[in-house]
């Protein structure tokens, strides 16, 4: 278990009962595979961000559901059902903002409801197939959208990244960093530039941490150091994950997405989004529809000091993520194909393709 390629981000242990993740918060000193075994743990797990990011939380989501279900004793479908439910709820309360925790629950729950004639007993075998499913999809559709993202690029380039989007938030190859593993591959020589991404720290301790593992050329930026590489033209395409992507195009991401939008924009950069369809919510009509979570203010005066760095009762407003307006994208690079302005249309045209590929 030498590196971080080596392991699981997120794993089911079915015979002891078990969701295996990495705990993220220990990173990058210390590999801990944490083994949990009850919803609160779960639930305590995307809440702290032991597992983050928007695909992993997905598939922990599908395996922690499957572990609720199979403790419900119930025979009865709608006695099982009721227990379900109640378990799903409580998981989708964990964390607001990434779609992909409602999504893997609901992709369940479908599967529950279309079984009801089914016993319980062979209902609990089809959740599992499924979480497994939700897994498996998660690791072809980074791999698809590495190779549409590398499309776009050339060898030597100079990239840049905020948060992380990588191996470590997904089950394997990341969004934003598998066109950079790809190209590594390749020997195509990228020059990657990784924010630390404040308050949390997701880009200095896990990308940079990722990236330097697969022996990609990283350099390390304080969140307000971009505009500065940008305008010295170290920059060539700026590569970003997301949590929820609107049906016109606007996108959360971790704090801090928009300023670098903003910026490659002004720099004539282009800024792209990496989106698994599953992070892209057709029902949400625009940014202004998105819930941005708040997060404690100790995550921003306290968790990085030894002691308390800002002054005793200053008020914080500590929000997890923003809002990058479709006018500052180029484009948004998905398992169907790379979605380009206007994306109220070129979404709706991914999905389609999605739908039809589904049914062929
Ligand atoms: C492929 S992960 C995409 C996003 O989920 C990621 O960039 C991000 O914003 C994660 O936020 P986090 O709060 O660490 O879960």
């Amino acid at each position: 278990m030498d590196t971080i390629f080596d392991m699981e981000t997120v794993a089911l242990d079915d015979e002891n009962s078990a969701l295996l993740i990495i705990d993220q918060t220990q990173l990058p000193y210390h590999k801990e595979i944490l083994h949990l075994k009850d919803q609160e743990s779960i639930w305590d797990a995307i809440y702290l961000l032991k597992v983050r990011g928007a695909p992993a939380i997905g598939v922990a989501a599908g395996f922690g559901i499957y572990l609720a279900a199979k403790e419900i004793e119930e025979q009865d479908f709608d006695a099982f059902y009721e227990k379900f439910k109640r378990a799903k709820d409580y998981l989708d309360s964990a964390r607001p903002t990434a779609v992909n925790l409602s999504w893997a629950l609901n992709r369940m729950d479908a599967v529950v409801l279309a079984n009801r004639e089914k016993t319980v007993g062979q209902i609990k075998q089809l959740l599992l197939a499924e979480a497994n499913e939700i897994k498996r999809e998660d690791i072809r559709v980074c791999k698809t959208i590495g190779e549409n993202g590398l499309s776009l690029l050339k060898p030597g380039m100079g990239l840049l990244t905020h948060c992380n989007a990588g191996q470590l938030a997904t089950s394997k190859y990341g969004t934003a960093t598998a066109p950079m593993y790809l190209g590594q591959e390749k020997g195509y020589g990228f020059r990657v530039f990784c924010d630390e991404t404040r308050p949390l720290l997701q880009g200095a301790r896990l990308t940079a941490y990722e990236l330097m593992e697969a022996g990609i050329d990283t350099t390390l930026l304080c969140d307000n150091m971009a505009p500065s590489v940008m305008r010295q033209g170290l920059v060539d395409a700026v590569f970003v994950g997301c949590d929820r992507v609107a049906k016109n195009g606007d996108t959360a991401n971790k704090i801090g997405t928009s300023y670098v939008a903003i910026a490659a924009k002004n720099y004539g950069i282009p800024f792209y989004v990496c989106a698994p369809t599953s992070t892209i919510d057709m029902d949400c009509e625009s940014g202004g529809d998105i819930h941005i979570e708040l997060r404690p203010a100790e995550e921003v005066t306290e968790m990085w000091y030894e002691k308390r760095m800002a002054p005793e009762g200053v008020k914080v407003y500590n929000p997890s993520f923003d809002v990058t307006d479709a006018q500052f994208i180029t484009a948004i690079i998905t398992e169907y194909g790379i979605a380009y302005p206007p994306f109220d249309v070129s979404l709706k045209e991914i999905f389609e393709k999605k739908s039809k590929a589904q049914n062929d």
